[in-house]
Order: C-alpha cells, then structure tokens, then sequence
C-alpha cells in the first residue's frame, strides 16, 4: 500500500543523498529540460502511473504541451531559517502559530508542506510568500536567492489561494487578458500579451472554455471547481514565476481533476520551478509528485524531508504505519490533536517535533540550510541581481485604471437586464410622480408647493435610494480587493478611483432620464437654461450620495453597520433641507448640519432655477375687509423658504465640495481598513 515512495527503488534515496554536493540550481533546471526524446524507454521506469526518467525525474511526454517550451524560469532558491511567526491578538497579547520552523525550497522540486488543520501550514506560506496578513510578526530569515524576501516578491512570486476569487461575469479570456495588461510587464507588446494568454489557456485546457463564465447568471453554463483552479493557477504563470506558492490547491476537487492540476504543477516543477504547495492527505498518486515533504504539527516542524525517509522516522519512533493505511493519511493522524485527550496528543507531538529537531535528517537539513547561506554569501551582487527581475517594470497609474475601469464596466455590460430593469423602474417612478404633479406647476398661490414638491422629489429620489443601494458594493469586493492588494496588482486609490470611474455613465443616465420625464410631465419652468441646470443639479445630487454612501461603506465595513449610521444621518439632511423648516428658526446648536446637508444646497439652487425672474405669481380675490397673505414675486418664493436668490453659484461649488469630500473621506476609510487586514 505505501505506493508513495517513488523512491522505494533507490533511485529517488541515491538523489536525496547527492543532493548535498549538487547545490548548484542550475543542475536543476538543466536536469528538469532535458529533452524527453533524448530518453530511451530502458532509462525510465513507471510508478504510480507517472513515468521517471533514471535521474528519477518524472517524465512528462506532455510537460511541454502542458506548460509550454517557455524559456526556463529564473531559478529560486528560497531559505527559511528559525522562522517563528506571532499574531497581535486584539488586547495587545501576541499568540504564536509558527515556531522556530527552518527548511529549503530548490528549483525543480515540489515541496509539500502537510500537518492537521490549523497546524499553521497557511501561516508559514503567507509569511515564506511575503503576503503576511496585518499583525503578524515574522522573526527569522526569510532568503529568496541570497536577499532577504521583500515587496520583490509580488513580481518573483506567484501565490494561489486556497479558494479562488474572481469577477465572476468576466469570461476565462477576460479575466486573463485583463490580469495579463495589470500583472505584466509594460514593455510587453500586445501581441506577446496575446499569445502568453493564448498559450496559458491551451496549456491548462481552457481554450475550449475561454468564453465561458467564470461564474453565473442563471442557467449559463459556467466553470467547473478544477477549471476554476486551473483559472488561477493560469493567472499566476502570467508573469512565469520562478517560485509557486499553493495552498490547497486539490481542495473541493474530485481525485481525477486533483490529480490533473497537480500533475500541472509537477511539470511546472520540472520546468525549472521552485513549487511550494500545502496539501490535505494526498493520496499516494499524488504524494508521488512530490520531491519534499514538510510535515508541521502544532506550529513546529514534525518532519523534513522525502517521503520514504518520513516513513522511516515515524517507523524509528514506534509510529509504524499499518499496510491499509495511506502513509500521509497516517502522519496526520499521528500529529492531529485527538478530540477529548488533547493533553496526550500534544505531549505526543512534542515528542515527534523534539525527537525530530535532534534527527539526522534534520541534521542534514540544516546543513544544506547553511551551505546555502554559504554559498549565498560568497555569490556577488552581479549574479545575485541576475537572479531577479529587476528590469520588470509593472504597467502605469493610467493603464491600471483603463483595465481596472474596464472590468468594472464589464460587470455592467454582462448583465443589462439589471440595468434595464434600474431603468424601467427610474422611469415607472418618475412617471408616477410626474403625473401627480401634472397641470399643478402653475405661478399660483398653490402653484408654488406643487413646484417645490417636484423640485423635492427629483432630489430626493437621486439621493435615498441611490444612497442605500451602494452601501454593499464595495464591501462585496474587500475580499478580492484585500487579496490583489496583497499581489501588489493595484493600490487602494486606483482601485477606489477605477471604481468609481465605471459607476459614472450610470450616475449620469439615471438622474437625467427622472429629471427629464418629472420636470415634462409636471411641467415646470418651460426654458432650456433652467432645465439644463436643473439635470446638472440632479447629476451632483446623486454623485454626492453616491459618494456619501461609499464613505459609509468604506468606514463601518458592511452594510447592516453602514445603515445602523446612515439613517440618523439621512433623516438630519432630510430635515435641514428647506422643505420641512424654516431654516432661519432652527436652533443654534443644530442649525450648522444645513451646511453639510446637499438636499438644502440642491433644493436652494433648483428653487432659484424655477423662481428666478418670476414676477408674476397670481393671488386669490380678495375681498375689501380680509388680506389674504399673498406670495407675488420668485424672489419672495425664496425668501420664504430662507434661499437666498444669488446663491446659485454657491450651491453648486458648495455640491461639489462635498462631492470631493465625501469620495476623499472614502478613500482614506478604504486604505485604512485595508492596511488592518
Ligand atoms: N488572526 C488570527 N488570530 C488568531 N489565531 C489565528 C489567526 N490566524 C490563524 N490563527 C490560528 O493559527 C493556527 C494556524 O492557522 P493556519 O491557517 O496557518 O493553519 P493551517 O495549518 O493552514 O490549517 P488548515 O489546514 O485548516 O487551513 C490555527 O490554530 C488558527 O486558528
């Protein structure tokens, strides 16, 4: 049963033991292409269904049909040494998940970082991969090709998540045209860009599919869980990586599809690859890619090295693995905690890591540690820059934004039913409210709330609803936002702005189209200047809602806290509007929230629009013994309601400052809220 160990033959045992002298990473590479052809049949062997070459490298006839005859990656030896890792808990206290934790990841392997849930296989990636969440404190050396891992490693590194995000409207070809124009390099030319995508989508079977969805409208055919996976790993080979960061990558797939994507991973291991990859339980097939394993247990290093010399170690330890079991199956068993005696698991494990650290594979493992950092230090700086893309240089401000803008919008496009309905009912309500105001608007006594009243209307149905519905927008994308920010694909701004940007041509439709129908029907003031400033009023109204309800967004995280804030808020800017009091008599300690209120500053400039000039406002008969207070000119209109008549201009900038304010309160709540993750 334990079919695991490809290297039971000895092959894989004799390449172990030289792996030692043969510390030069290009050995590696250079042994991972050559060419299958060359390779008689009497020099491979066949085990666990996957083919090996005598050197005991697994011989993929398809490993250039799967992953291309690219260029071989830039080599990535990465180096962890006494990590230990802490999380800030929220009282201040800090909580350990990794400890003092070392191992080697060399070109052309596939190392296998395994252990219980929790173990912190997810915490030592993040912190090997340089995609630390907020909080976290890394101690050790962290070293990709003799430097210490920083920022480098968004462009050296690629990471796939254990579940995959994407814009789901998008199909495989989008997706990956746009992800190509944000991760590549600039100076890639559009044909380049084009054929990389192309050849990706071949490689990992996706061609047939590049016009799928991602994810769906109802009905529409979408991608399975494994092309999912495939889709991801495809975004991360964009920039070919030298180093491959997985965290479970098989999760949620079927053995066939699991083993198809790791086999894909192998061939990327073959190609020259440095593949980090945590994973639950292999099988043996699977297990058989692998070159490394690395098995943790409550924070600590279990075991470091080839899978037959685990078995060993555990075998030494009294842990004898029984012939129906999976071997991967049984170490985990070994270092889960067991539910209701978790006092002798840990002492178990203890035992395991202790026994371990004074192992001699542990010994060798850190001997090569340190012939590496030997090596590290005596390399100059000429072949240690060589190592790096260091002339890589990312795509500009703008054309982040034009891609960013793009995708957003095509968020829009792929589904104009929600348009056309937002439409129709902008529409349905606007004639509704129209006819209700229709043949009132007339320059009599009564003329004027009727006037007043669909004045009120059309800002008020640019501001409460548009307001509310934004509230979960951008909440709905802080998980994807959070995880390309960490990729270093964009910044918060651009993000914010690109945003924004796509929302626009709907922020100027839907306004006019109301306006437009409301002021008709109701038949207000008949002349083109006062009708056209009366839409650019209603377009501002709803951009500084909008963007009122985005800070919201931004600031409390999600929607039900968002609202919880927004209401009391609303109903301050409904009361300061003008409409409800006389502004004038509103008490001191209060009346300051009109200056804020953009219902008062817009329903001062519509009101202006419509009374401006009026002379001629007809009063009820009188008769001799009663005065009937009568309202005979635009400007007593306005005096009424405490609008001054020449401050049209006032409003406006006053709309357009809280425009700004709002989106830049927003912005600064965003990018705090994402440097806390
Ligand atoms: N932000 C955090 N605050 C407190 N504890 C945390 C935090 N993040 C992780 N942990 C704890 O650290 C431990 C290791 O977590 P990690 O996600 O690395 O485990 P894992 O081995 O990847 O588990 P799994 O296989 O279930 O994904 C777990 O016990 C987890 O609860």
């Amino acid at each position: 049963m334990h079919t695991l160990t490809k290297a039971d033959d000895g092959a894989s045992s004799s390449r172990e033991s030289s792996s030692l002298e043969d510390t030069s990473n290009a050995d590696c590479v250079d042994n991972a292409h050559e060419p299958i052809s060359n390779i008689s049949s009497e020099n491979m062997y066949i085990d666990s269904g996957i083919k090996y070459s005598k050197y005991d490298e697994p011989m993929f006839d398809e490993v250039e049909e799967l992953l291309g005859a690219s260029s071989a990656p830039r080599p990535c030896t990465l180096v962890w040494q006494d990590v230990t890792v802490h999380i800030k808990l929220k009282h201040g206290k800090l909580k350990r998940l990794v400890n003092n934790v070392s191992g080697i990841a060399k070109p052309g392997t596939l190392v296998a970082l395994m252990g219980p849930s929790g173990a912190g296989k997810t915490t030592l990636m993040t912190a090997l991969a340089h995609r630390n969440p907020v909080g976290t404190i890394v101690d050790g050396d962290i070293v990709m090709n003799g430097l210490p891992i920083g920022d480098f490693m968004h462009r050296e590194s690629g990471y796939m998540h254990q579940d995959e995000l994407f814009v789901e409207n998008l199909t495989v070809m989008e997706h990956l045209s746009i992800m190509a124009r944000l991760r590549m390099d600039r100076r890639t030319s559009p044909l380049a860009r084009k054929r990389k995508v192309n050849q990706l989508m071949r490689q990992l079977s996706l061609y047939g599919a590049r016009h799928t969805r991602i994810g769906g409208l109802d009905g529409q055919k979408t991608l399975s869980g494994g092309e999912r996976k495939r889709l991801a790993f495809a975004t991360e080979l964009l920039i070919d990586p030298g180093l491959l960061f997985c965290d479970e990558p098989t999760t949620g797939l079927d053995s066939s599809s699991a083993q198809k994507l790791m086999t894909l991973l192998r061939a990327s291991a073959v190609q020259g690859k440095t593949v980090i990859c945590t994973i639950h339980q292999p099988s043996s097939e699977l297990m058989a890619l692998f070159d490394n394993l690395v098995l943790l247990a409550e924070g600590r290093i279990a075991f470091a090295g080839s899978a037959s010399a685990a078995l060993n170690f555990f075998e030494s330890l009294g842990y004898q693995c029984p012939i129906t079991y999976n071997p991967t199956d049984y170490f985990i068993k070994v270092l889960a905690l067991t539910p209701g005696s978790e006092g002798a698991s840990r002492q178990a494990i203890k035992s395991v890591c202790d026994r371990f650290a004074v192992s001699d594979a542990a010994k060798e493992l850190d001997m090569e540690i340190q012939l590496e950092f030997h090596l590290m230090d005596h390399e100059d700086e000429e072949t240690k820059r060589s190592k790096f893309n260091i002339s890589y240089k990312p795509p500009l401000l703008h054309t982040k934004i034009i891609w960013l803008v793009y995708r957003y919008l095509l968020i829009v496009v792929r589904d104009p039913r929600v348009l056309l309905i937002r439409i129709l009912q902008k529409l349905a309500i606007a004639f509704m409210a129209g006819l209700c105001f229709m043949g009132k608007a007339n320059l009599t006594q009564a003329g004027i709330q009727d006037i007043q009243g669909a004045v009120f209307i059309i800002i008020a149905e640019n501001t409460f609803i548009p307001m509310y519905s934004v509230l979960n927008m951008l909440p709905d994308e802080f998980p994807m936002l959070h995880r390309e920010l960490k990729a270093g694909l964009y910044s918060t701004p651009i993000y914010y702005v690109s945003r924004m940007i796509a929302l626009f041509p709907g922020l100027v439709i839907d306004p006019t189209l109301f306006t437009l129908v409301v002021y008709w029907i109701a038949g207000l003031r008949g002349t083109l200047y006062a009708f056209g400033l009366t839409v650019f009023v209603a377009i501002l109204v709803l951009n500084v809602a909008i963007a009122c309800g985005t800070f919201f967004s931004c600031a409390f995280g999600s929607m039900p806290l968002a609202i919880a804030y927004l209401v009391p808020f609303d109903y301050t800017l409904m009361i300061t509007s003008g409409l409800f009091i006389k502004l004038s008599t509103m008490p001191k300690y209060i009346s300051w929230l009109r200056y804020i209120s953009w219902l008062m500053y817009s329903n001062e400039a519509m009101s202006i629009l419509q009374w401006d000039g009026v002379q001629n406002i007809t009063c009820p008969e009188m008769s001799d013994d009663v005065a009937i207070p009568c309202v005979r000119t635009g400007e007593e209109v306005l005096t009424v309601y405490d609008f001054g008549p020449n401050q049209f201009w006032t409003d406006i900038a006053a709309l357009v400052a809280l425009y700004l304010i709002f989106h830049l309160l927003a912005i600064l709540a965003l990018r705090y809220r994402t440097r806390r993750k």
